[in-house]
């Protein structure tokens, strides 16, 4: 008998993307994050759309993927609660504290988490990890703000990068940058997560330890593993 093939990325992207269908209460609005893996998610909301009241998106690209679907988008404002929200995660850890902003969506990704009575993330397995950190931290800052908040990281033992896309720096759905901090020691997630976004200028850290997931569907290549935090 030959071997089945091991499952590409993109195919273990797509199980979790269908896994978390499951988990969508019908004729809800659904909070619906950002990224390669969500793309998928959204690919999937095809099939099920007339079930989806409406969605509340965490960026541009998200709504307008969203909006070719025929899936109405609502502004958060006008949104007191969610169900569920969907979104994937750059690292996740053994209690659902994650590390997200690989894509620079990560403010209005934990806007529309806080509406959510639950956070499902998902992931290949590569993102599971056991201490949040390796993957650099995405930081979105007020421009401005940029050299204070790059010299304090420094004082922390961190190198932080402006996030560049060309030759200009990235400029967010917010109209903020992003930096992208290296070589910190994420030991208390919920405390780091606090201090930093206390500085003035950060608009938000990516450490997601207050708006943690309660459930992670992750891809593996003998199917989809499921944690609940
Ligand atoms: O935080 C995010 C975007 O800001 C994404 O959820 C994160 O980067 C994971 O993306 P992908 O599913 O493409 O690996």
């Amino acid at each position: 008998m030959t071997p089945s093939p091991t499952p590409t990325q993109d195919e273990l992207k797509t199980q979790v993307a269908q896994a978390a269908l499951a988990y969508l209460v019908p004729g809800d609005i659904i909070g619906v994050g950002t990224g390669s893996t969500v793309n998928k998610f959204i690919e999937a909301l095809a099939g099920i759309k007339q079930n989806v009241r409406a969605a509340v998106s965490s960026s541009e690209a998200s709504t307008e993927r969203l909006r070719a679907l025929g899936i109405t988008v609502l502004d958060a404002n006008d949104v007191e609660r969610l169900s569920v929200y969907v979104d994937g995660a750059d690292e996740i850890d053994g209690s659902g504290c994650m590390v997200k902003g690989g894509g620079a969506a990560l403010t209005r990704e934990k806007i529309v988490a806080a509406l959510a009575d639950r956070f499902i993330c998902i992931a290949d397995e590569s993102k599971l990890v056991a201490r949040l950190g390796a993957f650099p931290l995405p930081v979105e800052v007020v421009p401005m703000a940029t050299a204070h908040v790059v010299r304090r990281f420094r004082a922390m033992g961190g190198t932080a990068s402006l996030r560049m896309r060309g030759s200009a720096p990235l400029v967010t759905d917010n109209g903020q940058h992003i930096l992208d901090v290296r070589g910190l020691t994420i030991e208390d997630p919920l405390a780091m997560e606090s201090a930093i976004n206390q500085w003035p200028g950060v608009v938000t850290v990516g450490i997601f330890a207050h708006q943690r997931a309660q459930v992670c569907l992750l891809g593996t290549p003998s199917g989809v593993r499921t944690i609940q935090y």
